[in-house]
This record gives structure tokens, C-alpha cells and sequence, in this order.
């Protein structure tokens, strides 16, 4: 007898199957399709093209502030004050320097992320990247690094040091770009408008620049903002004591640069970088990715990593050394509190 139950036709349950997996194509043929074509589309960007681009972008902004200081039309404006109440200025230099650096970079990239301190209401620069990279570059970095564009921050501080731009101390002026890769710096460059000298430096590739053969951990010489300066002398003497020698200095650029051999011009020679007010992230990038690339370290004052992507603020200060230890600095400072600076 046969069982009880109902008897399956195998053409039946074929045609099932068949019906079945047609509604399943149907269904997810869209979104696999969709999703393959963004994986096919999903750009990259060479992080030592980005380096080139970066200091091509950087000289060009550099003729920009050179011609416009030299032909003495500064036009000189306010944007506005500090949190702390300084005259935030803004010259022709800052805005002509911002065009060029921006819509050079924009126009070779235009999926990535840049981020200027300046603005502007123009149609824009025509200007695209040559490609062409120095020898410099390639001797010191034979191979390229390829990253998503997405994960990519580019920084640009089109003049630093306005300030000291518009009191026609020039040895201060910097022009400078930064690469993030995840918030992390991994490239900057620190370009000097009024020398031709710029610094480079790609993490975990080359440099051409280098720490100095010492530095005073015990009695540094520390180097600090000769116009926003807020309470970093009081701050510096509880760690280190009433006769630790300060030095003024303008522009975030400069003071990285007096900590290394940047066999530019003299330069004052300082072995740590403390600012206590509030600073914007296009400021230090390029800094912290050169100091990074050679063993140094820029954090906040309480020790931690700044983050490079989303906001533009840096609130917890900067400390900046290179080839001593960076913690024992943290842990010998007094304790840091962001209101009180
Ligand atoms: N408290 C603050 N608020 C806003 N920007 C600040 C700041 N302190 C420093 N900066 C910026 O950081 C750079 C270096 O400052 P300093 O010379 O005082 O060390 C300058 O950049 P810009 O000249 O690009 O604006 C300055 O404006
Ligand atoms: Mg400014
Ligand atoms: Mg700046
Ligand atoms: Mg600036």
C-alpha cells in the first residue's frame, strides 16, 4: 500500500525551485547590480600623486602671497575674532593664495574631501595638476601607496601667519597642505613663500627634512604663538620652572619647522611646540604628518591623537615634539583644562 501523504512530482518541485529562484533575481537583481556598479566606480587616489600634487599646490599659493606682499596690496580685512578675542585678519594674499592651492587640487580631484580655511565667491581657478612629480620625491618614495578617495581629508591653510604677513615679518609665512587617510596625517608639506623652501614629508615613505642630532628634554627651549598666545608662558613655567626660555615665534607652519633641520635659513632652534588656545586643524595637519613621518609625535595637550577628519576645531591645545619622549612631556604638564587657557 502506499504511505499516506501527498506525492511530489519531480518535474513539479523542479518548476518550484526554477519560480522561486526567478523571484529571488527579481527581487535582489536591482540592489547587487547597483551595488557592483559603485564597487566598480569606487575611486582611489595615489597618496605620493597627492604629495606632488600638494606642493605644486603649495608653491603656487606661495607666488600668490610673495607677489602680493612684495607689490605691497594687502587690502587687509577682519573676518571676525577669535574665541578669545584677537582680530581673526584676512589679506589678498590669504584669498588669491586660497584660489590657487584650492581649485588646483579640486580640479585634479574633485571626489575628495578639501578643506581651506579660505572661502570665495569666484567661478573658480582652470588650473589642473601637470602629474608631474619631482625627482625628490620619487628617489626618496619609489612606489606609489594607493587609498580609497573616500577615506581621504585634504587641509589647506593658504597663508600662515597672517598676522606677522601683515606686521611684514616674512620669515614666519608659511603656505600649507595636509593628506588624511582616515583622520590620520599622512602627508604635509610646509612651503616658505619668501625662500622657495619647502618641506615634505609622506608617512611611512620619506622626508626631506630631519629631526636634529639632540634636544634638551630636562630644559627645553620651548617655542610658542607670539599672537594668540592666551596663558602658555604660566603653563610652560609650572612644568618646567621660571627660567625656561620661551620663545615667540608666529605661525604653526615656522614652529614645527624650528624643532627640525630644515636646512632652510636660521631658524630658531626649539626642542618642543606648546599652544594652549584654540587652533583649526588646517594649522596642524601638515605639521603633525611631517613630525609623524619622522618618529615625532603633535597631540593635544592631555596626550591624544587629533583626529583629521570632520570638524575643523582643535580645542585641546598642541604639543609637538619630536626624538624625545613625548608622554614624559605630557605627564610632567600641568593638568590642562581648555576653559582656563
Ligand atoms: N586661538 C586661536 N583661534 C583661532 N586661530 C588661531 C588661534 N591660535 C592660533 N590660531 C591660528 O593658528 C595659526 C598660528 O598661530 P600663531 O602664529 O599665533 O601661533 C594662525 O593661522 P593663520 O595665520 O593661518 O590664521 C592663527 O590664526
Ligand atoms: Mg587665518
Ligand atoms: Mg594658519
Ligand atoms: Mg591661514
Amino acid at each position: 500500500m502506499a504511505p499516506m501523504g501527498i506525492r511530489l512530482s519531480p518535474l513539479g518541485v523542479a518548476v518550484f525551485c526554477l519560480l522561486g529562484l526567478g523571484l529571488l533575481y527579481h527581487l535582489y537583481s536591482g540592489v547587487l547590480s547597483s551595488r557592483l556598479a559603485a564597487f566598480r566606480q569606487r575611486k582611489t587616489v595615489d597618496l605620493r600623486d597627492l604629495l606632488a600634487l600638494s606642493m605644486e599646490a603649495a608653491v603656487q599659493g606661495g607666488w600668490e602671497v610673495k607677489r602680493i606682499r612684495m607689490e605691497d596690496t594687502l587690502e587687509e580685512k577682519s573676518k571676525g575674532k577669535t574665541k578669545e578675542g584677537a582680530l581673526e585678519k584676512l589679506t589678498l594674499g590669504d584669498l588669491n593664495s586660497h584660489r590657487k592651492m584650492y581649485y588646483l587640487i579640486r580640479n585634479t580631484y574633485p571626489y575628495i574631501q578639501v578643506n581651506s580655511e579660505e572661502h570665495d565667491n569666484s567661478d573658480g581657478e582652470a588650473t589642473v595638476w601637470t602629474r608631474n612629480i619631482p625627482d625628490e620625491v620619487l628617489s626618496k618614495i619609489p612606489e606609489g601607496k594607493v587609498v580609497p578617495a573616500e577615506s581621504v581629508t585634504v587641509w589647506i591653510d593658504p597663508l600662515d601667519a597672517t598676522q606677522e604677513y601683515t606686521e611684514n615679518l616674512r620669515k614666519y609665512v608659511t603656505t600649507m597642505v595636509c593628506v588624511a587617510v582616515n583622520g590620520e596625517p599622512v602627508v604635509g608639506v610646509i612651503h616658505k613663500p619668501f625662500t622657495g623652501f619647502t618641506a615634505w614629508a609622506m608617512v611611512g615613505g620619506g622626508a626631506n627634512v630631519a629631526p636634529r642630532d639632540s634636544y634638551n628634554a630636562n630644559a627645553p627651549k620651548v617655542i610658542v604663538s607670539r599672537s594668540h598666545a592666551g596663558k602658555v608662558k604660566g603653563f610652560i613655567q609650572q612644568a618646567y620652572g621660571n627660567n625656561t626660555e620661551i620663545i615667540p615665534a608666529g605661525g604653526a607652519g615656522y614652529k614645527v619647522l624650528a624643532l627640525l633641520d630644515a636646512s632652510d635659513e636660521e631658524y630658531e632652534k626649539a626642542d618642543m611646540y606648546i599652544h594652549v588656545t584654540y587652533i583649526k586643524k588646517w594649522d596642524i595637519c601638515a605639521g603633525n604628518a611631517i613630525l609623524k613621518a619622522l618618529g615625532g609625535h603633535m597631540t593635544t595637550l592631555k596626550g591624544e591623537e587629533i583626529d583629521y577628519s570632520g570638524s575643523e576645531k582643535n580645542p585641546g591645545g598642541v604639543l609637538a615634539t619630536v626624538s624625545i619622549d613625548h608622554d614624559a612631556v605630557v605627564k610632567k604638564l600641568p593638568a590642562w583644562d581648555e576653559n582656563k587657557n
